[in-house]
């Protein structure tokens, strides 16, 4: 219910064109009733004035019958067009919605999440989100309107019709759908979940192609896929099954309403009290008086599929705004250092990620922060730059005397002040210039090429054609993964952050390249403050320090040369590397 009143208020801006749309659908219902009823008795009346050889006056109902047609089809094509426009209209106010909520959630949450599951909310979800006004309340609103008309007209001709009419009418328009909705209640939302769930399973199979193939694990995968594509038709059977199913009950319904509507009116016809030719058309009025609420039991198929769908992209902003907190200050552009008090981090509560860490990066400061593979350096860094929220303890920018906690900051001013260069830095397909100016977006190409040259991408570009202008594929598929590494030097160069964060700045590079890039880094971010996670020696040795971590513990934290000649098993762990 929640979600169903959730969805309406989404409708209120658009009040005024909804009900103007529901205006129309109920015109169009109503001129087609009284359309089919005159019609009936226009057609018997001039049977029985031809049997009977006398003249009748046939302009007038003639004249009604093409005005109702005129209204039906002018409110048809009206109430198309309204209906419509306002539904895609809402539809994209919808989108752009979920695409802000998307952007804003903090990247634990899209880290946790499947890229096609978010792909399929901002997408499916939303798209089916339409059957919401033009399947689900649109009939609702014309049955309310149209059925009381209805029934008074057939009531001012015989009661017993009207009463017959009304409960057939009950049973199309309210027990039906009551049935269906709560039948197929559980059952839309889990249609919904298995159609995520099968395009992300294939969106998967895709980009594991490789992997498969090399594994000779594809039929087994497909197999997989199979199966969630079965039981995903077996929801959309069960749905269908059930909308022939309520098409074929209401027909029957409204067959039997129209031959006891017969049974009725003739004992009427024979006593007198009703001329013969009402009775076609009472029989057509009734008839035509159940398009009232045909649309009734697939508008209850419809909403479980519509609030399922609402659902998912309401959860989506429920957990923005659980994550909301008040960004109550902003930085300027100056020397700032880190600091981590107390942290601790799970991912489950089975064991701890962190345990309370206390680290303090002064600005300027060079450190890097080094640990065997699932020691935490991710985490830290990710906690350190706010990309993650803390769960216990503190992670604040160091400015003079000041400590800012770093949730007091907006993601905006944050990123201003701390660039990073992660070690899967995503490449967009577009050209080198494209790329760079996600980073610098008014960079001019002198200075673009400038940060290039800075990232040691220089002697590439020299041999590139097209320069700039060079396209690098999708996720830079035509670039080595060192010149990948290097654009994304470059993009934070171009940044001139306060504080650069780099994850395994120098790996992937040959030694030559290497030398250079510390040389560069060092002159370039001599007042910067500087974390990098790396295991390189020669990188290790130009730093002020070095955290080192174990299981989750900071286990020392010293200069490179002070670790090697104390621990052995930091020797050990470098040389691994
Ligand atoms: N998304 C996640 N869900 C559950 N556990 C996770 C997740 N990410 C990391 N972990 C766990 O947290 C611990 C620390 O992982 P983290 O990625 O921070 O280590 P790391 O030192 O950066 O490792 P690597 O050098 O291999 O990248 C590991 O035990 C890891 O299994």
């Amino acid at each position: 219910m929640n979600d169903f009143l959730r969805l309406l208020a989404l409708c209120k801006p658009h009040a005024g064109m909804l009900l103007l749309g529901a205006f129309l659908a109920t015109l169009t219902v109503l001129a087609n009733v009284g359309l089919l009823a005159i019609s009936g008795w226009f057609l018997a009346a001039m049977a029985a004035a031809g049997l009977a050889g006398v003249q009748m006056n046939y302009f007038t109902p003639a004249g009604v019958i093409r005005f109702l047609a005129i209204v039906r089809t002018a409110s048809r094509y009206g109430e198309r067009l309204v209906t419509h426009n306002v539904t895609f209209l809402l539809l994209s106010e919808i989108r752009v919605k979920v695409f802000a909520t998307l952007a804003q959630l903090n990247n634990v949450d899209l880290a946790m999440s499947r890229s096609a599951d978010l792909i399929n909310r901002m997408q499916n979800d939303v798209d089916a989100l339409d059957k919401f006004y033009l399947n689900v309340l649109l009939p609702i609103i014309v049955a309310i309107f149209s059925i009381p008309v209805v029934l008074l007209f057939m009531a001012a001709y015989n009661t017993h019709v009207a009463l017959l009419c009304f409960t057939a009418l009950m049973i199309i328009g309210v027990i039906l759908p009551a049935y269906l909705g709560h039948r197929l209640k559980y059952k839309a939302e889990i249609e919904t979940q298995q159609s995520a769930l099968l395009r992300a399973e294939l969106a998967d199979t895709l980009k594991g192609a490789r992997e498969l193939a090399i594994y000779q694990a594809a039929e087994q995968q497909l197999e997989h896929c199979n199966l969630i594509s079965h039981h995903y038709n077996q929801q959309l059977y069960q749905r269908h099954k059930a909308i022939a199913d309520s098409n074929g009950l209401s027909l029957l319904v409204v067959q039997l309403s129209m031959l006891a509507s017969v049974f009725i009116i003739v004992p009427i016809v024979n006593t007198g009290a009703m001329a013969n030719v009402e009775l076609a058309m009472m029989s057509l009025f009734v008839l035509a008086s159940f398009e009232t609420v045909l649309a009734l039991p697939n508008a209850f198929i419809q909403l479980p599929l519509a609030l399922s769908a609402a659902k998912r992209i309401f959860a989506l902003e429920d957990k923005l705004a659980s994550h909301i907190h008040d960004t109550t200050q902003t930085l300027t552009k100056q020397p700032l250092g880190l600091s981590l008090r107390n942290i601790s981090y799970h991912y489950d509560e089975a064991h701890l990620a962190l345990a309370n860490i206390n680290i303090t990066i002064a600005a300027g400061e060079k450190v890097a922060l080094v640990g065997a593979s699932g020691s935490g350096k991710s985490t830290l860094v990710n906690l350190l730059t706010g990309l993650w929220p803390v769960q216990t303890g503190c992670a604040e920018l160091i400015a003079g005397h000041q400590s800012v906690p770093l949730a007091t900051l907006s993601n905006d001013n944050r990123f201003e002040l701390i660039s990073i260069v992660a070690q899967q830095h995503h490449i967009f397909d577009g050209t080198l210039r494209d790329n760079l100016r996600y980073a610098a977006p008014s960079a001019s190409d002198q200075q673009l090429l400038k940060a290039c040259q800075q990232a040691q991408l220089g002697a590439w570009l020299d041999n590139l054609e097209a320069g700039l202008n060079t396209r690098l594929g999708t996720a830079g598929r035509q670039l080595s993964q060192g010149q990948a590494r290097r654009v994304a030097l470059a993009q934070a160069l171009l940044r001139d952050s306060e504080i650069v964060i780099l994850d395994e700045p120098t790996e992937s590079l040959d030694n030559r390249t290497k030398h250079s890039v510390i040389n560069t880094l060092m002159e370039i971010m001599r007042t910067k403050t500087v974390l990098t996670i790396t295991h390189d020696p020669a990188l290790l040795n130009t730093m002020h320090h070095v955290i080192w971590l174990e299981r989750g513990k900071v286990r020392a934290i010293a200069k490179h040369h002070e670790l090697l000649a104390e621990h052995p098993d930091y020797v050990s762990l470098i040389t691994r590397f």
